[in-house]
């Protein structure tokens, strides 16, 4: 390659660095981290909830069942969250009250960035992920992308846009190579990262997960709670409830959220949790796992300390990294932090407010987390806009703009009289087309189906053959036709009338609440 080709070559490739005439100085990039670039912006959220009490009648007495007691506490964006305790402590029952999918028999209040919840709007900013994994087995994971995108996005994005999106997606989840594998044959890893990837479609600043890492080996463990690492840091709110991970699994989670008997038990940043135990003489042993030292004093097998660690923490009023009570935190609005931003910003230098916002946050460092944070508009806009400006004029300029923008970006969600971004016939379509694809790719049902057909159609062409011509006939036309619709209208409903009393309840509810997201 002579020198021209070279230079060419360097420049293409972006390797070309500063060097005098006549010179070649390669510098080596460092690649491009994984990015959401295509997704929508949505607002950052951070959720509160307050006394939250959670009651079940138990059987047909009248005595009711207290699953949840007055718990209290605050789920911010940009944080990966874990709700841990015991096996009945109320942690699931928890995660279904702050995703909107338990609304009744609860008493309290849940607050989305200082003000009341509206439900609707929640349930489109957020998204569930469960544990067993609701995929269609008959879609490759392109054509489960495609249907997501179809169903979620409004009519302005464009087809290029939308391939472009699922692109973005299944490269940052690391799915790309096996986007022509049907989704039954994708791995338990392979199946959580695509849940998580047709949820992401809509980009939802807030994400739960019901124990996500369940049936999985360490390793896609690890995978998987880096991934909602990832998520977290790109500004979004992630909660997912877990069962006492492992040492360097529970190392990577921001907060940690435990409940002992409906109660919370601890608040606070995972590094600050045997410091803060062993405050109340509860010392951790070396070498042992907090996360299972946390579960064994939940249950009780230090002797019962539940009730000292419900006092300190305020059943979740206060909160461990801050010590701060939330009882004024309905009052908190966008408006306050820029207040706050401006009377720190005459203090301090740019550089330390930016450093205290994220002293926990230490995997902001990492070059891949780095790469995700702005793919959510959020407050964490403004520590960057600070770092890379002196001007504080326009660091200003910068942190009311962004806040703005999410303030606008809430109020839109929240006040959009749409309930769907796409209208009843194109989602008809989109289904219609998907069932018709499953039935094409079913053999077993398709065989049976025209097998049935084929077979019905000669004994009723043999039982009614030439009634028509026969004016003596006329009951046995309409017997005819009778028989005729009622075959063609059970043949189709057979399977859901058989499923109906196990699966309709469950699926009804689940439709319910994924049509409003
Ligand atoms: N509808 C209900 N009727 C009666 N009891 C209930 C009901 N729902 C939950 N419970 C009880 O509430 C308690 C908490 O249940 P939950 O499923 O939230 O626990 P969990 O912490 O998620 O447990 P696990 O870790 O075992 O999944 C359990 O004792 C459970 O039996």
């Amino acid at each position: 390659m002579n020198q021209y080709s070279w230079k060419q070559f360097l420049e293409n490739n972006n390797l070309l660095g500063t060097a005098g005439a006549g010179q070649l100085k390669a510098q080596i990039v460092p690649a491009q981290p994984k990015t959401l670039q295509h997704l929508p912006k949505r607002p950052a959220v951070d959720l509160a909830f307050h006394n939250l009490t959670y009651r079940v009648k138990e059987g047909n007495r009248s005595n009711a069942k207290t699953i949840l007691k007055g718990v209290s506490g605050r789920l911010r964006s940009g944080e990966l969250t874990a709700i841990m305790g015991p096996s009945g402590a109320g942690k699931s029952t928890l995660l279904n009250i702050l995703s909107g999918y338990k609304t009744s028999s609860i008493e309290g209040s849940v607050t989305m960035n200082g003000a009341e919840r509206n439900l609707s709007a929640f349930r489109k900013l957020s998204a569930y992920i469960m544990q067993d994994n609701q995929l269609h087995g008959n879609l490759t994971v392109q054509e489960a992308m495609t249907v997501a995108t179809n169903l979620k996005l409004s009519k302005k994005f464009s087809k290029p846009e939308k391939h472009s999106m699922i692109d973005d997606i299944l490269l940052t989840l690391s799915l790309s190579e096996h986007r022509y594998t049907m989704t039954r044959n994708l791995s338990g890893g392979q199946k959580k990262r695509l849940s998580i990837a047709l949820e992401l479609v809509s980009n939802p600043p807030i994400m739960f997960f019901d124990e996500p890492t369940s049936g999985l080996d360490s390793s896609t463990c690890f995978q998987c709670i880096h991934l909602l690492k990832m998520l977290a840091a790109g500004g979004r709110t992630v909660i997912c409830t877990i069962h006492q991970p492992s040492a360097r699994l529970f190392e990577m989670f921001d907060q940690l959220y435990t409940l002992a008997d409906g109660q919370c038990v601890y608040q606070g940043s995972t590094k600050q949790l045997v410091p803060f135990l062993s405050t109340l003489n509860l010392e951790c042993p070396s070498y042992h796992n907090p996360a299972s030292y946390v579960i064994e004093v939940s249950c009780g097998e230090h002797g019962d300390h539940t009730r000292k660690l419900v006092d300190a923490i305020d059943n979740g009023k206060r909160d461990v990294r801050s010590s701060a009570d939330y009882a004024g935190l309905k009052a908190r609005n966008d408006l306050v932090k820029v207040q706050n931003l401006k009377a720190i910003l005459d203090k301090n230098d740019a550089s330390s407010v930016s450093g205290r916002k994220y002293e926990d946050n230490l995997t902001l460092n990492n070059g891949l987390l780095n790469g995700m944070v702005n793919d959510i508009v959020k407050e964490g806009n403004v520590s960057s806009a600070l770092v890379t400006t002196n001007e504080r004029g326009d660091a200003m300029i910068d942190v009311e703009k962004s806040v703005n923008c999410t303030t606008a970006l809430l109020t839109e969600e929240i006040t959009s009289p749409e309930r769907y971004p796409t209208s009843q016939f194109h989602q008809f379509w989109v289904v219609l087309k998907r069932t018709l694809l499953f039935s094409y790719r079913d053999w077993t049902l398709m065989y049976l189906r025209l097998f049935a057909h084929l077979l019905v159609g000669f004994l009723i062409g043999a039982l009614y053959y030439d009634i028509g011509n026969d004016g003596a006939k006329v009951l046995s036309n309409l017997g005819f036709l009778f028989f005729n619709m009622l075959f063609l209208m059970y043949t189709s409903m057979t399977i859901t009338i058989l499923s109906f009393p196990l699966e309709m309840p469950v699926l009804l509810k689940k439709t319910l609440i994924a049509g409003t997201r």
